[in-house]
């Protein structure tokens, strides 16, 4: 709450504010308004359904005087998720209870024939910050942000505008792939036509422009640059697909002698204090003096970290549009011909990768409602018939990595319940797959298997994995990406004294 405004005023700043954050303000900008009475109920902004669902668990629920029931001043930690298909937020204290979450879609804005998703996440950027419930806004001790890996975002450091579309998380770039592997070691994660560095090389043989301001920012460091304003800062693991080296905690001697090695982020710990919340931003919001922002990672991470898995052995399959695993090992393991690499944990590796299978192969199929109803009918414990390799497109990143694999949907059975089991089966085997391959490659053996993303709502589907991968497996305490990233900035706690981050 902005000292001395009443919710009205607030609210009203905030409507009159907001497009002059986003400029240049997209077009779609509805006549929407906000029931001034209490802003919460209002309807959205921009002329799309309202997609904003803001959760107060109970224990914040308000007391008849409209103000959650929270000690004065507790410090809250703001954690948001940029998704494949969507972005959340989760609103924590240091105990780690969720005091408000919420999320919204993408809005999909059309910028010639392609999605303008530059604009798309900078509108659901301020979006959840406003969602954010306005009596909690002023007790947010520090923000961060975990968006899908390699999606890569090239801009101009003097402008701060893109100097092109942006390289989504599994786009691939394989005309760039014979450069790379001349340049990096054998395997080397970097490896990869949706590496961000094939992106980058791809974007500096083709661009024929003015490269000399151009900055290298993954769509997490991004989003939080637009927060905080300083250029160029990114996390050791949205960092890795670029090729940095979080064992020797710098670029490696091979990429630092490229030409394009100066467009490069400089590198910290996720979850570190970067600078406090820029003034214009942190006014219109309402968010207090010394609100941090901090360095973010990477979707599937914040997702395990969201578990809370901590012994090696222990495992988070996200089943969200994708299918992405991470096993917590004692050794580090790297194989760019399985689409295997190792992210850093402190001390530990986070060994695994990320298929092109998923929910989105379901969303393709089946509503979110049809994927309940069709699912209380199947029997987890029969085997199916039907094998399949669930892709929207071809093309597979782990356990196979294969740029030209082709999906494999048919034969269709008459009945929906039984593709459906399929389908689950189907994308149960791709993950057996994939933790034995870890094992066969050295990694610590799986012993447990946690889930989180959409798929975790799905009871039969965990019955079905727990017979295919032969392991006990369970849906994660928090499900939401989101809960890891603001874990990451309870994390950061951090402070900043005399303009030195302490
Ligand atoms: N009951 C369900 N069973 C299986 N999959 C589901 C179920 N409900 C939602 N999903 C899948 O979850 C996915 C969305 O999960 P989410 O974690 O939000 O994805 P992302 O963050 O990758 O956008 C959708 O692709 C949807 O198909
Ligand atoms: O599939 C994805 C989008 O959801 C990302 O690739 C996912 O984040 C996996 O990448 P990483 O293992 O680097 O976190």
């Amino acid at each position: 709450m902005i000292v001395g405004l009443d919710n009205r005023t607030v609210a009203e700043r905030m409507v009159n504010a907001l497009p002059s954050l986003l400029l240049p303000v997209p077009t779609f900008l509805g006549s929407g308004h906000y029931n001034l009475s209490n802003p919460r109920s209002r309807t959205s902004v921009f002329n799309t359904v309202d997609k904003c669902k803001v959760r107060m668990p109970n224990h914040c629920k308000s007391k008849g005087n409209g103000a959650a029931d929270i000690e004065a001043r507790e410090h809250l930690y703001l954690g948001m998720d940029f998704g494949t298909s969507g972005a959340r937020y989760a609103l924590i204290d240091k105990e780690g209870n969720m005091h408000a979450e919420g999320k919204r879609e993408y809005p999909l804005i059309n910028n010639k024939e392609t999605i303008d998703w530059i604009q798309s996440w900078k509108i659901t950027l301020f979006q959840l910050l406003d969602d954010v419930p306005l009596n909690l806004r002023s007790t947010v001790a520090s923000i961060s942000i975990d968006g899908t890996s390699a999606t890569t975002i090239i801009i101009d450091g003097k402008t701060g505008e893109p100097l092109s579309k942006p390289f989504l998380y599994n786009e691939s770039c394989p005309e760039a792939l014979p450069m790379v592997k001349s340049i990096a070691p054998e395997n080397h994660t970097v490896c990869s036509g949706s590496s961000t560095l094939c992106k980058l090389v791809s974007w500096w043989s083709s661009y024929d422009s003015n490269k000399d301001s151009a900055v290298l920012l993954h769509q997490a460091d991004w989003l939080l640059w637009l927060l905080h304003g300083k250029l160029g800062v990114s996390d050791y693991n949205n960092a890795l697909k670029v090729g940095y080296d979080p064992e020797i905690d710098n670029y490696p001697s091979w990429l630092l002698t490229q030409p394009y090695s100066y467009v490069l982020p400089s590198v910290q710990a996720p979850g570190s204090s970067i600078d406090y919340i820029k003034e214009d931003i942190r006014t219109q919001f309402g968010f207090p003096k010394d609100c941090i922002i901090c360095t973010g990672t990477t979707d599937s991470i914040a997702a395990f970290l969201a578990a809370r898995a901590t012994q090696p052995g222990k495992a988070v399959t996200s089943l969200g549009s994708t299918l992405a695993i991470k096993l917590l090992s004692t050794s580090r393991i790297e194989d760019a011909r399985f689409g295997v690499y190792s992210h850093r944990l402190d001390d530990k590796w986070l060994v695994g990768g990320a298929s092109n299978t998923g929910g989105a192969v379901l969303r393709q199929l089946f509503t979110d409602e049809q994927l309940e109803k069709l699912s209380e009918q199947i029997n987890p414990t029969e085997a199916s018939y039907l094998d399949y390799y669930p892709l929207q497109s071809a093309g597979e990143r782990f356990p196979v990595a294969d740029p030209k694999m082709e999906p494999r949907l048919h034969p269709r059975p008459e009945s929906d319940v039984e593709y459906l089991h399929g389908i689950l089966e189907s994308i149960a085997r791709i993950e057996a797959k994939a933790y034995n391959l870890l094992k066969e490659l050295g990694a610590t053996p799986v012993e447990e298997v946690f889930t989180a993303g959409g798929g975790s709502n799905n009871e039969k589907w965990i019955k079905i994995r727990e017979r295919v991968l032969g392991l006990p497996v369970h849906r994660a305490l928090q499900t939401e990406a989101a809960y890891g990233a603001a874990l990451l900035a309870l994390k950061s706690k951090g402070r900043i004294i005399k303009g030195k981050i302490i």
